[in-house]
């Protein structure tokens, strides 16, 4: 690999080591007989296609060794239901780990979110979202590094709505102890693993006194498992206005939170950084793990050229963390972060001109 890049970016790089942090729920597969992992693709829609070809193409330049299984994710409908066709849920169980492109949802009406969908079918029960200011794109902070960690199956987000009356409706937050238990876990866990003391709960339990108290409870019995952690909790509005003033104050802590909370807070956090081209995620399950993009299937760009792909890069480099690859995860994160850094071929959504094929060959070429 060939890298010239000056002192002060190699500074700023080394700066970088938890961009794309590990993930430590356990990943059993073992590579084919070609020495290969065999890795779930689902381009998805909009932008998805786009950025996953450059994922792949990024991949092959470094020699990962990776064979990609391609599977298509349009909405089946299956007794009267929206599902995942069988070909994409048979594929993520038999290898245990995929890399997702975004998956539109109609709003308002139409299908449920077969982004959720896959979330609740493999039980993918924790959402890491780590959002890290990114050297070669200024924004008013550079000291940006939260982790975000999302309970990522129940909530708000559990899907159960009805119509009461005529003009009346009801969406049921569902929280439960076991699914708050195991993400708060996870988050300790976690915060642990990658060198933080401490785990900030975020909640609404004053106003929801039982769903977002019993998230809190569940938190702070979890605390007691892990003393060398501190726990803290915080409202969540509260927690919007100090990550906007002073996001550094949430750089030693791993944040946790229902659903709802954690969707929004973590695009809130990528506005902080630059924007959805940067931020990466991990959905985290016992038997299964799906890395994805925080961001959607940006319909104004897609079919354009330029669409950032350093989100699903980044979220790829989490993908290898968890399979151990961390050499080619290392290679990969150094030669996109050098790019950005270097700020000679950015995509638009960086204030550049140059096309997501135009970016994705400045980082073969670091590869080569
Ligand atoms: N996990 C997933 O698959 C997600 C899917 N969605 C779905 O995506 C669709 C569009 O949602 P929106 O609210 O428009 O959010 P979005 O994230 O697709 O786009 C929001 C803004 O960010 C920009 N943007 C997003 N990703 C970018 C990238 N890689 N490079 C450059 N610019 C980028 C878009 O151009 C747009 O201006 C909806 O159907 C939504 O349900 C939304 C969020 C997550
Ligand atoms: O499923 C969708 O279309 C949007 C989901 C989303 O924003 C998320 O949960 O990350």
């Amino acid at each position: 690999m060939k890298f010239e890049i000056n002192h002060l970016i190699s500074i700023g790089l080394r700066s970088f080591a938890s961009a794309a942090p590990i993930i430590t729920e356990a990943f059993h597969a073992k590579p084919n007989a070609n020495g290969n992992y065999l890795v779930t693709l689902i381009p998805g829609d909009g932008i998805g296609p786009e950025i996953s070809e450059s994922v792949k193409r990024i991949y092959s330049a470094a020699e990962v060794p990776i064979e990609w299984e391609a599977v298509n994710v349009t909405p089946v409908i299956k007794k009267g239901k929206t599902v995942i066709p069988d070909e994409a849920l048979i594929s993520v169980k038999k290898n245990t780990v995929a890399l997702k492109g975004p998956l539109a949802t109609p709003i308002g009406k139409g299908h449920v979110s077969l982004n959720l969908t896959l979330r609740r079918t493999f039980d993918l029960f924790a959402n890491v979202r780590p959002c890290k200011s990114v050297v070669g794109y200024k924004t008013p902070y550079d000291d940006v590094n939260t982790v975000l960690i999302r309970e990522n199956t129940e909530g708000e987000y559990s899907g159960i709505e009805h119509t009461v009356v005529d003009g009346v409706v009801q969406s049921i937050k569902l929280i439960t102890k076991e699914a708050s238990e195991r993400c708060a876990r996870y988050a300790f866990t976690y915060s642990k693993d990658i060198g933080r003391n401490r785990v900030t709960a975020i909640h609404k339990a004053n106003i929801m006194k039982l769903s977002d108290g019993l998230f809190l409870d569940i938190c702070q019995e979890v605390a007691k498992d892990f003393p060398d952690i501190e726990f803290d909790d915080m409202l969540l509005d509260r927690a919007c206005l100090h990550i906007v003033q002073d996001p550094a104050r949430f750089s030693d802590t791993v944040m946790v939170m229902p659903n709802l909370y954690g969707d929004i807070l973590s695009d809130m956090c990528a506005g902080l950084i630059g924007g959805l081209g940067l931020t990466p995620s991990g959905n985290i399950g016992r038997d299964a793990s799906i890395f994805e993009a925080v961001h959607g299937t940006a319909p104004d760009i897609a079919g354009k050229d330029l669409a950032n792909p350093t989100a699903l890069l980044l979220s790829s480099i989490m993908m290898l963390r968890h399979m151990r690859l961390f050499t080619f995860a290392d290679q990969i994160e150094t030669a996109v972060l050098s790019t950005i850094a270097e700020g000679q071929c950015l995509t638009r959504d960086l204030g550049g001109s140059a096309t997501n094929t135009e970016f994705t060959n400045q980082i073969i070429n670091k590869l080569k």
